[in-house]
């Protein structure tokens, strides 16, 4: 017996327009429990538009989007309040409050949902900042005094605080050196085996995609293209995807010569 895949996002003909410039139309798109999603595609094809639609923080112009098996429209105050909580965000720049320590950053999620005694709510805290590989100390040290790879787990462990299943990242390896990068993106997949993630992620990075998705959704003519394996993503023949992916096709066929 096959047990059916639970979707954890399902976007019906989504329209997303801002005035006469139409980003969106007819977009569908399904995502399955566990997956690790990429949203690629050239600048300006939507990723990050898309993306902050389905953490519910801008509504599309048309078309329904359900998460976890529930349309968003159907839902109650309190009901939004839940799905918003399943869902952990990590924005491009980190957006970590500057007046606040890394702890308190991670904390102040946890605060606003939770009622617990303040040595409950720093050791949830510290978890999670060990759950993203930073060191004891970084807790009680500022955003701008952190590097780029460390400010980049402090927003992740802040996006994890009410132990979302399902984790969003924006361009997360922007910025960041090639060894940076690669750690960051061991990382991801080390929590998305530890705590049953599902990941979407918007990134131009061919190497994330490499290492950490499962499958692409191609973003390109206002909707998704297709969504599949980037082994097979780069083997597709539709003239967007083939010039998306010319370079990384280059690039890995001479490495796998060197490599005979
Ligand atoms: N608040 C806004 N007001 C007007 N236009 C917007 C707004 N937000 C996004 N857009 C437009 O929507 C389109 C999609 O933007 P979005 O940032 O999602 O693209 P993207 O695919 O993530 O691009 P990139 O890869 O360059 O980051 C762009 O043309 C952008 O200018």
């Amino acid at each position: 017996m096959t047990v059916a895949q639970r979707t954890v996002v399902e976007l019906q003909q989504l329209a997303t327009r801002f005035g006469q410039h139409v980003v969106h139309e007819q977009l569908d798109l399904t995502i399955y429990e566990g997956e690790r999603v990429a949203l690629v595609g050239g600048s300006g094809t939507g990723k990050s538009v898309l993306l902050s639609e389905i953490a519910m923080l801008r509504e599309p112009d048309a078309g329904e989007i359900c998460l976890f098996g529930q349309p968003i429209t159907q839902l109650t105050g309190r009901q939004l309040t839940a799905q918003r909580q399943r869902i952990g965000m990590m924005f491009q720049q980190g957006a970590l409050f500057s007046s606040l320590t890394v702890l308190e950053n991670i904390m102040l999620p946890i605060q606003e949902h939770q009622r617990l005694s303040a040595s409950v709510l720093q050791e949830l805290a510290m978890l999670k900042l060990r759950l993203t590989g930073l060191p004891d100390h970084a807790a009680h040290l500022y955003p701008q005094s952190l590097s780029g790879g460390m400010l980049k787990r402090a927003a992740v462990a802040r996006a994890l605080a009410l132990d979302p299943p399902l984790l969003l990242l924006d361009e997360p390896t922007a910025g960041l050196d090639p060894a940076g990068a690669a750690a960051f993106d061991q990382m991801l997949l080390e929590l998305h085996a530890a705590l049953n993630l599902t990941l979407i992620l918007v990134t131009h990075d061919l190497d994330s995609i490499w290492t950490v998705t499962d499958q692409v959704a191609f973003l390109g003519e206002r909707r998704v293209l297709v969504k599949q394996p980037i082994q097979q993503m780069v083997r597709n023949e539709h003239p967007v995807i083939k010039t998306y992916f010319a370079n990384d096709r280059a690039r890995r066929a001479i490495r796998q010569e060197q490599m005979v």
